[in-house]
Parts: C-alpha cells; structure tokens; sequence
C-alpha cells in the first residue's frame, strides 16, 4: 500500500504543476470529479459545501459547479478571506456565482446561527475546509464550524482529508471532521492508513498525477 506524507504530497503536486506543467485546474477538476462518482445521486439530492479559501476549498467549489450543473440543490458556505484565494478557488467561485445565489460567506455569529438552521435543509454535507494545507492548531471561526459540522447528524464527506486531522497523523491539531466517507486524492495519506477510524472510511481516487511525478519523491 502506497503512503505518503503531508511534504511529499506537496512536493509531488508542486513538481506536477511547475516541472511537468499539468494545469492545476484540471487536477482540480479530477479531484472533485472523483469525489462526485463517490455521491450517490439518487439518495443525496441536497448539499451543503463547506470551503475555504486553497485548494481543498478549490476541489470543493469544482464539485459544486458540477452539482450545479445536474441541477442539485447546492448551498455553498465559504470561510476565510476569498482576497487570499488560490486562482483556482477563484475560477470556480466565479462559474458557482453564475450557477446559483446561495453563496454564504461565515464570519461572525450571526453567520454561524444562519448555517446552523440551514445545515437542517440538507442530506449531505462537503467538507472543503483544509487538506494537506493544514499546518496548525484549528481555532476560532473554523473550530466553530468543525464542531457545528460533527453535532449535525448529516452525511459528511471530507475531500481528501477530515479537516483538521493531520495529513501525518503525528499532530493533534484540535477538532476535525468526523467524517463519513473521505475522498483522499491520488495516493493514501499515511495519517488516514494509521488511523483505525478513518482507515475503512477512505476510498483513494487517482486524479492525473503521473507516475514519474509520484516515483521522483517515492520509492516504489
Ligand atoms: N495532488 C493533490 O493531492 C492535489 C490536491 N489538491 C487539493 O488541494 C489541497 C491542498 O490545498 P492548499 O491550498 O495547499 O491547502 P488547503 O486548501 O488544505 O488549506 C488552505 C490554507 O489554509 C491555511 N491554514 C492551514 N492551517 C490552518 C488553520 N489551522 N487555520 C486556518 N488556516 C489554516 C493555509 O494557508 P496559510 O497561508 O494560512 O498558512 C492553507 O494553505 C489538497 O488537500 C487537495 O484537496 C488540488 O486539488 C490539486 C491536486
Ligand atoms: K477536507
């Protein structure tokens, strides 16, 4: 079983991206494909797509465009500061913006009693929060949200990694996700394998990442 560490997914993905030149928007696209053909379209019928502002959150928007698209009835809550995001979260928060109005942004209370009550509308929960991004403690409004997210009894699946939970699984970063499927992207983050709760959760999706790519950081 091939694992691989926070770093070296980073390095990997970057080398994809700078050296081989693959667009990191169609690696984007493939991810959130892989997490769509994980969703059971005919029971899970309404969203709630929880995202911040990288990459993960990127993946997540990706998805939503493509649920927008089957015309599936998609809320989209979006953390942090949308002037820090990644280009790629930006191209996607630009089609959804064309797809639908129901772009939150959560930042304060009110926001938070807002997403409580309309958390109840949903059978499915995406969690597009952090990745492999994560590097430290989770706090205040993304704690908030983490803990609103595990007290609902919704379906939750988490691309690529419950936030919050280290790709590593050597830190304890705080609250995380209890997830209910985890749609880990390319290759088994070594934290997810470790751990006996999330190990038989996982389903692990190639999302275009050549071999060459993978074998520069990992001996195979
Ligand atoms: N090959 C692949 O696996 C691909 C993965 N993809 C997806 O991209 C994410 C990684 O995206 P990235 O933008 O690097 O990071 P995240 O989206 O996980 O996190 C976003 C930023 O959040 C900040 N951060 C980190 N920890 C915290 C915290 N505890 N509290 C608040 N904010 C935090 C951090 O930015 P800073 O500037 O604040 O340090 C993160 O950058 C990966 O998991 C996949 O889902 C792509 O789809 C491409 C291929
Ligand atoms: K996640």
């Amino acid at each position: 079983m091939l694992l691989v560490d926070r770093e070296t997914m980073q390095n990997i993905d970057s080398y994809a991206i700078n050296e081989i030149k693959i667009p990191s928007l169609c690696l984007v696209e493939r991810a959130a494909l892989s997490v769509m053909e994980n969703i059971n379209l005919d029971i899970r019928h309404s969203f709630a797509l929880i995202v911040s502002c990288g990459n993960n959150g990127a993946d997540g928007l990706a998805l939503a465009r493509n649920l927008l698209a089957l015309s599936k009835d998609c809320d989209i809550y979006i953390i942090g500061n949308k002037n820090k995001a990644s280009k790629d979260f930006i191209i996607n928060y630009n089609a959804c913006k064309n797809l639908t109005k129901n772009i939150y942004s959560i930042e304060t209370i009110e926001d938070m009693n807002f997403l409580r009550k309309n958390l109840d509308r949903v059978n499915t929960i995406v969690d597009g929060i952090f990745g492999t991004g994560l590097n430290r403690p989770v706090s205040g409004i993304y704690a908030n949200i983490i803990d609103l997210i595990n007290e609902k009894n919704i379906y939750t699946i988490s691309i690529d990694l419950p936030s919050g939970f280290d790709a590593n699984g050597e830190n304890n970063y705080g609250t995380y996700v209890d997830s209910d499927l985890i749609v880990c992207m390319q290759i088994l983050k070594k934290g997810l394998y470790e751990d006996n709760y999330f190990k038989d959760k996982t389903v692990v999706c190639d999302i275009g990442l050549p071999q060459i790519a993978i074998e520069k950081f990992i001996n195979i």
